[in-house]
């Protein structure tokens, strides 16, 4: 891997990313999920440092098997490679639904609000990507948009997205817990505000692109700057590259993908939740970087496409959301910053934005 991961005195996390003050280290979180109580408090306490600083970190041993993400990815890969219309047929409709087949230029992502005549040109120049959202597949009267009525391979792709989603539910349930240490909470705190797994699977097609576009228009990205809005999200990508996350310096710093591993990252909600303490840090996708003596020079003309899996993680769509004991009041500099909602209310909202 990397010649510039640097070992820490602690073995289970090394540091990925180290540019203009944005330092993103690598987790293993097989130190708290099956680790001694001491070992769990380490790796407890390193994923909170993390969330507090960067925002993002990137987990190994995360206990998603690298064969169920592999075929997530092939699924997902031969889901986007049908025909137009039956992924028309299958389309996104309502924030409040949130599932469905999202075409290329569809979605608007939130800009810093100073930054309007940006949001006017991005207009002219939409994110060069499609997605399929998934959410809880048992919720009445928002049923997913699943392509299994299709063939075999669309009833395929229903049971292995199915099977994931719940694996991701699952290892979200477990960083939230700890979180929860980290922030010096009982270990299990979260686990009501997340049980639900009112969540949502977004597999994400980047597709091949001509390299004269990103050259004629400067400002082209593959995915347009933003925060995500949830708890956590668990980003699966592929080899490609293209993930930037915004430094302290205001500079665009390289997430490279690293093998077998999960990026994680705080969304606005858990931002609100911590008065602050964590942060939800922005980010985008842009072409690929070349990769040194694979595709430097390999005189194509087009960018190759790009998959990438985003599990983005919520409380429970009903759970009050104030902020949490211990980051505010007596004894505390920090004053509480936000009032309480409702998941659901905020949630709805900030996808509402980006219709
Ligand atoms: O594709 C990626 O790597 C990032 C996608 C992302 O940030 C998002 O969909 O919120
Ligand atoms: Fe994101």
């Amino acid at each position: 891997m990397d010649d510039n991961l640097a070992q820490h005195a602690c073995h289970s996390i090394t540091t990925a990313i180290e540019k203009d003050d944005l330092v993103i280290p690598v987790i293993d979180f097989g130190a708290f999920l099956r680790g001694t109580p001491s070992d769990k408090h380490a790796v407890a306490v390193s994923i909170t440092n993390a969330f507090k600083t960067s925002g993002f970190l990137y987990l190994k041993d995360h206990g998603i098997p690298f064969s169920t993400v592999s075929q997530v990815f092939e699924a997902s890969a031969r889901f986007f490679a049908r025909p137009q219309d039956q992924k028309d047929s299958l389309c996104w409709t309502s924030p409040q639904s949130n599932r469905g087949y999202v075409k290329t230029g569809r979605e608007k992502l939130s800009l810093p609000e100073d930054n309007v005549d940006e949001d006017t040109a991005r207009l002219a120049r939409p994110d060069l990507k499609e997605t399929m959202e998934i959410g809880r597949d048992d919720v009445d009267g928002l049923p997913n948009r699943w392509p299994d009525h299709f063939d075999d391979e669309g009833k395929d792709f229903k049971k292995v997205m199915q099977s994931f989603f719940g694996m991701c539910k699952s290892l979200h349930t477990e960083v939230m817990r700890a979180i929860a240490l980290g922030m010096n909470l009982p270990e299990h705190y979260f686990d009501e505000f997340v049980d639900a797994g009112d969540n949502n699977l977004r597999l994400l097609h980047y597709p091949s692109v001509p390299k004269d576009v990103f050259k004629q228009n400067p400002g082209q990205v593959r995915a347009a700057e933003h925060s995500d809005y949830g708890s956590i999200t668990l980003l699966f990508q592929d080899r490609r590259g293209g993930l930037q996350v915004r430094s302290p310096k205001g500079t665009f710093v390289d997430a490279t993908p690293i093998a077998d591993t999960v990026v994680v990252n705080a969304g606005d909600l858990l931002a609100r939740w911590s008065n602050d303490i964590i942060k939800s840090t922005r980010h985008r996708v842009v072409e690929p970087p070349c990769i040194a003596g694979v595709d430097a020079d390999d005189g194509s003309d087009t960018y190759p496409a790009r998959y990438s899996i985003a599990y983005f993680c919520n409380p429970n769509m009903n759970k009050f959301i104030d902020v949490l004991p211990g980051t505010f009041g007596e004894g505390i500099s920090q004053k509480k910053k936000y009032s309480g909602i409702t998941a659901g209310d905020y949630l709805v909202q900030r996808l509402t934005a980006t219709i």
